[in-house]
């Protein structure tokens, strides 16, 4: 049984998640997903949906066994509990790969990383919660 962890915000869904999600569960068993709690997505703007819409959204996903908020302070504690054989990061986060590696280990946490693939997206597809939030503005403000 290999148990598999993907991460992410997730705000406002769309084929690229799907897409991520499907990839990591390809990778084993069963897959978990950490979703992001707002206080800690520092990188971009703050999400639109709350963790718990965003936390509900992902847990209804078939590729999904079950999904979890975030820890507010210490992101390994949600990684001790679930144990995983495998971390997918997605194709484009931002994580050093070394140093989640060195903190694992340091952590006394057994479990492999892999990177998962990029979506080739169609032309008419918006897979990007930003620019989603860009052509909302655009369309109907
Ligand atoms: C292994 C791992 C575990 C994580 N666990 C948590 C967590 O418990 N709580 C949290 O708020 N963020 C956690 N994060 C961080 C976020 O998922 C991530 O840094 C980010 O804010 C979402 O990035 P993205 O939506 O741009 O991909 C974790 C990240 C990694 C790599
Ligand atoms: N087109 C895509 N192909 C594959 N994976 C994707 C794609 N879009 C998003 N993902 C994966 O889903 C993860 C979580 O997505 P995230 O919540 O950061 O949304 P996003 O749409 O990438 O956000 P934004 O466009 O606002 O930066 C991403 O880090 C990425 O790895």
């Amino acid at each position: 049984m290999t148990t598999v962890v993907a991460q992410g915000t997730f705000d406002i869904l769309h084929p690229g998640h799907v897409h991520y999600l499907s990839d990591a569960a390809s990778m084993g068993d069963c897959l978990h997903v950490i979703v992001a709690r707002g206080e800690n997505v520092t990188h971009k703007p703050a999400p639109i949906l709350s963790g718990r819409q965003r936390r509900a959204m992902v847990d209804a996903l078939a590729v999904v066994d079950e999904a979890h908020l975030g820890h507010p302070e210490d992101i390994f504690v949600p990684i001790e509990r679930i144990d995983p054989d495998v971390i997918a990061l997605g194709y484009d986060q931002h994580h050093d790969e070394a140093s989640l590696r060195r903190a694992l280990r340091d952590r006394g946490i057994d479990c492999g990383i892999r990177r998962a693939s990029p979506r080739e997206t169609d032309e008419d597809e918006l897979c990007s919660t930003g620019r989603i939030i860009d052509r909302i503005v655009e369309r109907r403000c």
